[in-house]
């Protein structure tokens, strides 16, 4: 399993800084949506640049446009990218056809599905993105009763290739490993923590995996 940073704060020069700090222990570098709206398509070569052998993941949450808005994120340096798993099937077909183009992978992000999200998972998975995040959402995991044990029954269930994200810590990494997880995403108990490198080499520790390998593959 690949282990994802959500570089989620609000500048570049944040994002440059965070990522300096933990790429030693991580595999891919994400772009959250957030920051790709404050600082648009171009922080996402300055990270490639910075990184060149880390895989980069621009979070678009593209909702329509697909093939357009891919295409966009490809040319600016984008390893993979993401397209709501919600939207139109003409827009997650867009964005499969720009991977297919530009030789990189779309990731279908499920956020919002609840209900019948296995269905949609493989749905979507049929109409050719190269895996599904599984994910709850910051204002979902907010709830009192969140657990991502929900996610990780779907993502077991679905029989595609998934990525969890939604909170996942250094207690929860071990158990999106055993639920067959390709990328574990990890946002917030990397970059609230009061060391981002310390925490990320805690939770690449509990994946039993050590030091972040060079990806030339997710
Ligand atoms: O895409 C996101 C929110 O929409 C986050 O990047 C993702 O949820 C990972 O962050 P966290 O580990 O804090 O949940």
């Amino acid at each position: 399993m690949k282990l994802q940073v959500a570089l989620d704060v609000p500048t570049l020069a944040d994002a440059l800084e965070l990522a300096r700090k933990v790429a030693d222990h991580v595999d891919i570098l994400e772009l959250g949506t957030p920051l790709i709206k404050a600082e648009g398509m171009s922080a996402i070569g300055a990270i490639k640049a910075a990184h060149p052998d880390k895989l980069v993941f621009a979070d678009l949450k593209t909702a329509d446009a697909g093939e357009l808005e891919a295409d966009l994120a490809f040319a600016a340096g984008a390893d993979l990218v993401t397209v709501m798993g919600t939207a139109d099937d003409d827009t997650i077909s867009g964005a499969v056809e720009a991977g297919k183009n530009a030789g990189m992978r779309v990731v279908a992000d499920m956020i919002t599905v609840v209900d019948g999200r296995v269905e949609r998972i493989k749905e979507v998975s049929a109409l050719g993105v190269d895996f599904v995040e599984i994910h709850a959402g910051l204002d979902e995991q907010a709830r009192p009763d969140y657990t991502i044990d929900a996610l990780l029954a779907d993502g077991r269930e679905a029989g595609v290739p998934f990525s969890i994200a939604g909170g996942v810590s250094v207690d929860t990494v071990a158990s999106v490993e055993e639920a067959g997880a390709e990328v574990a995403v990890v946002g917030g108990s990397i970059y609230n923590a009061d060391d981002p490198g310390a925490a990320a080499k805690a939770i690449r520790d509990a994946m039993g995996q050590g030091a972040a390998a060079s990806t030339g593959s997710a």
